[in-house]
């Protein structure tokens, strides 16, 4: 489904990584691990199109996604590590936003529903800059519930998150690789067994 190859990275004068090749098919969870510096986001970046590589390509279902890349887009949704959500907008509007730069719908029942699923119920409506660290969390993942896309591209999301919302999210992940999806993480703490069967990629830190 989704393959890098040979890619190389360089910032400033320090080449992150070089050569590295990977893939991910339907039922995959990839766990890319790596200390800080190493590279993960400036990986998932280029995995996601967000960032060219120095060197390399990336294929979605084996097309270029430089060349195009709209099949791609619409068929992935990508969580950085920072919630990126609008702090004076309520978790129901910043989610309605994001459907809308994403051309997605759901009613406001299924906004109100996805909501409680993670956790808010009775916040849906409070400006999101109101809420707790890791309630701004949830209202960024809530997004994954939201948008049907097979793959997910997900940078450090369990960051804020109490054990409740970690293990919810893991199952979620589990869930949708046991259903034809795929699950690019990062994760500065080890994955549990909620999140069922997984791959490492570990990316070292080059000096
Ligand atoms: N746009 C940029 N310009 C210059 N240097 C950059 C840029 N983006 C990233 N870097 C550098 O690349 C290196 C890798 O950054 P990256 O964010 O990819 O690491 P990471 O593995 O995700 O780290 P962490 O675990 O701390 O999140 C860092 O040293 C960072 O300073």
């Amino acid at each position: 489904m989704l393959e890098a190859c040979e890619i190389t990275c360089i910032k400033r004068d320090r080449t992150l990584f070089e050569g590295i090749s990977l893939s991910v098919d339907a039922g995959d969870l990839l766990y890319l691990r790596g200390p800080n510096g190493a590279g993960k986001t400036s990986l998932l970046r280029i995995l996601t199109g967000l960032s060219a590589p120095d060197s390399g390509t990336v294929r979605f279902n084996s097309v270029d996604i430089a060349v195009n890349a709209s099949a791609y887009l619409s068929n992935l949704v990508y969580l950085g590590h920072k919630s990126g959500t609008n702090g004076s907008l309520s978790a129901i509007d910043n989610l309605k936003f994001w459907l809308a730069q994403h051309s997605a719908n759901a009613d406001d029942d299924a906004l109100y529903e996805t909501l409680a699923r993670i956790g808010l119920v009775g916040l849906e409506d409070v400006p999101v800059r109101y809420l707790s660290a890791g309630q701004q969390r949830r209202v960024a993942l809530s997004r994954l519930w939201l948008k049907k896309a097979s793959v997910w591209v997900l940078d450090e999301p369990f960051t804020a998150l109490d054990t409740k919302g970690v293990a919810l999210l893991e199952q979620f992940m589990k869930h949708h690789v046991e259903n034809g999806g795929v699950v690019i993480t990062t994760s500065h703490q080890a994955l549990s067994e909620e999140a069922g069967r997984y791959r490492v990629f570990d990316l070292e830190y080059r000096f």
